[in-house]
């Protein structure tokens, strides 16, 4: 005797933290699979650099389609040259091969701004998941370094209060020979490239070519190392994560990651897919607050990293945003009468600030001891 029975798939539920307090998302049970070429598109960026509008125009349909589907890309031709990732990833590597000792130099407890280092199994980005093993280097805008000269003495007073750079990071790191040059060398190329970029999705959201520019002079730019490092096999058994499901905060994320693999995506269906290493790509990725601006048109979309791998893993993200100080609700193309905004105005800074806030404070609540020794090894999740 055969029965036909339509099987549901099991889901369980995700937990993520927003500023706004937890929201859930459905995710199903099915391992994690290669993503597809629909699903995380291979993105020719040579037509961002052509003179001829239809091209830059042509572009932005083919982002349009890559923004509403799974909020995730991968770039090629896309300009930064190879020489200056392949120095950032060399200085990457001096700084984490550095005894904790000398990392400490730069600890993120000096910071007012969440610039400088956190050592490994010291953040818990997602409430359902284990602490992070990976340790991260960060580092915030600076006006001194804007590949577009600023002159120090005059920036706008609504600005400074919201300029998050700190001189310690490169103070803490000026050892390590061509460290400071090189990382920001990096840094500049990728906010060079946004400021680019960022045209090309305000074309795709109908928006004049240079909507975002006079929103992105002393933007949200904040350039950031991971290093992953091997997990244990007692680790592996827990399904300790590199890095937790999470969204990012700003309008969008570059993306350098190594050849090691461990980047997961969350698709519309609420699989799991792999954004595995494309060599010479930039993944590109949509965050929270384009998610804003746009009325939930693009997706922000969840993430996180295993590291599962016999090696270490590094990744260098760029998160790109508006001028801090810039309040922003939904866009003018992006609402009507029948699609009223479904979010209030809020500076980027303040969002951003929200967030950071919570995930520092919530990781003191649960793991209170190992925030006091970051370098401490996390027993008891
Ligand atoms: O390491 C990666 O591939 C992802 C990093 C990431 O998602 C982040 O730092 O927000
Ligand atoms: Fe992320």
């Amino acid at each position: 005797m055969s029965t036909t029975m339509t099987e549901t798939p099991k889901t369980t539920k995700l937990e993520l933290r927003t500023a706004y307090g937890p929201v859930f998302r459905d995710v199903l049970s099915t391992p994690p699979r290669d993503c597809t070429p629909d699903e995380i598109p291979i993105i020719d960026l040579s037509p961002l650099y052509s003179d001829d509008l239809k091209d830059r125009v042509e572009l932005a349909k083919t982002i349009k389609v890559a923004a509403v589907n799974t909020g995730f890309f991968y770039i090629k031709n896309h300009g930064i040259k190879e020489e200056v990732i392949a120095d950032a990833k060399k200085q990457l590597l001096s700084f984490f091969k550095q005894s904790t000792e000398d990392k400490m130099k730069v600890t993120q407890s000096k910071s007012k701004y969440f610039n400088g280092y956190k050592g490994p199994r010291t953040t818990f980005i997602s409430p359902g998941e284990t602490v992070d093993v990976k340790e991260t280097l960060g580092w915030r805008y600076s006006p001194q370094y804007d590949p577009i000269p600023k002159p120090l003495d005059a920036i706008p007073e609504e600005v400074k209060p919201w300029i998050r750079g700190e001189d310690f990071v490169w103070e803490g790191t000026s050892h390590l020979p061509g460290f400071k040059d090189e990382v920001l060398t990096y840094w500049a190329s990728c906010l060079t490239l946004s400021r680019k970029l960022v045209k090309i999705f305000a074309l795709s959201l109908d928006l004049e070519e240079d909507y975002f520019d006079s929103r992105t002079t002393y933007p949200g730019a904040d350039g950031v190392f991971n290093y992953y490092p091997t997990t244990t096999e007692e680790e592996k058994a827990k399904n300790t994560v590199g890095l937790g499901s999470h969204t990012d905060l700003q309008l969008f994320t570059l993306l350098w990651q190594d050849m090691i693999g461990g980047l997961q995506v969350l698709n519309k269906d609420g699989q799991w897919i792999k954004a595995v290493p494309v060599e010479g790509t930039i993944v590109v990725n949509i965050g929270d607050f384009m998610m804003r601006l746009c009325n939930d048109k693009y997706k922000s979309t969840v993430h996180r990293v295993f590291n599962t791998s016999n090696v270490e893993r590094v990744s260098m993200p760029f998160f790109f945003g508006l001028n801090f100080n810039c309040v922003e609700g939904v866009v003018p193309t992006c609402t009507s009468p029948e699609n009223p905004p479904k979010y209030e105005p809020m500076s980027c800074g303040d969002w951003c600030q929200l967030r950071f806030k919570l995930e520092s404070d919530e990781f003191k609540k649960k793991h209170g001891i190992a925030a006091q020794a970051p370098s401490a090894l996390i027993v008891a999740a």
